[in-house]
């Protein structure tokens, strides 16, 4: 394949930063040639395309802003979120702060018939490469750390058989994402260099999507616990991805039921 553009991980600032390298150095030197493609079978963005808001429910049992967050086992915690009422998975596969493995994406496709979003920090195509064979039917693409290589490692995905989450916090990264055309924005409420959140974000950024004429799909994401706190994206997004708040409740098929309800 032709290599895809060098990423500027150096200039990626706080927590995220440290992860993006990490994450770069467990990857060096790894090979993403494109073998036969599985073609997906379970459709990432069809799924969130029904009326309503759909929830990604995330399987995550740790994380930088909350620590440990709860031992789920992540086929129970498939199968849950699947009653639960979940229109895709959002599987964490960073193992040192997340507590995430790439093998969990093939035992819990084994178990679901979801699609499943391979959640990392994507800084070689071989990850994206891993999500496609593992059974992943999108992976996230995060425009805070790929800069101007989005919309080539978007295009790859593509290739790959695989949607893209493309995520943006602030306006800069959003004309990023839009200009990268990308099919499925993502907006994280949490700065991931401060880890604040601020749940004005998404209404605000999802707005300026849509003034912008883009078509596709929107995704809120992080920071959602309650009910009420998704009445500003009902009628804007198309999901929600929600991890901590449901991963830490002890009963994810009933959180997950009564955060979605009206
Ligand atoms: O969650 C973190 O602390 C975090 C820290 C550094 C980089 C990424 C991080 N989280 C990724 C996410 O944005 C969330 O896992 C996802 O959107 C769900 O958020 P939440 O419902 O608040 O767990």
């Amino acid at each position: 394949m032709t290599p895809l553009p060098p990423l500027h991980l150096d200039r990626v600032p706080g927590v995220l930063g440290r992860i993006v390298r990490e994450r770069a150095a467990d990857y060096a030197g790894a090979d993403a040639e494109l073998g036969p493609v599985r073609p997906a079978t379970r459709h990432f963005g069809a799924a969130l395309s029904k009326a309503g808001l759909s929830l990604i429910a995330e399987i995550k049992r740790a994380s930088p802003s909350q620590g440990e967050i709860a031992p789920l086992d992540p086929v129970q915690a498939a199968l849950d979120y699947q009653a639960g009422g979940a229109a895709a998975l959002s599987v964490l596969t960073e193992p040192r702060h997340f507590g995430g493995d790439l093998a969990f994406l093939e035992r819990v496709r084994g178990a679901v018939n979801l699609p499943l979003l391979r959640k990392d920090f994507v800084v070689h195509p071989a990850m994206l490469r891993e999500a496609a064979d593992a059974g992943a039917s999108a992976a996230l693409l995060m425009v805070s750390v790929l800069g101007e290589a989005t919309g080539e490692y978007l295009q790859f995905a593509h290739r790959l058989g695989l949607d893209a989450l493309v995520e943006v916090h602030d306006e800069r990264e959003l004309d990023l994402a839009l200009s990268a055309d990308a099919r499925i924005i993502g907006v994280n409420n949490r700065d991931l260099t401060t880890l604040n959140i601020d749940l004005a974000v998404s209404p605000r950024l999802i707005r300026r999507a849509r003034d912008a004429g883009f078509t596709g799909l929107l995704v809120a994401e992080s920071g959602y616990r309650t009910p009420a706190d998704l009445g500003p994206v009902r009628g804007l997004a198309d999901a929600v991805l929600v991890g901590s708040s449901l991963a830490g409740s002890g009963d994810l098929e009933r959180a997950a039921r009564e955060l979605m309800a009206q």
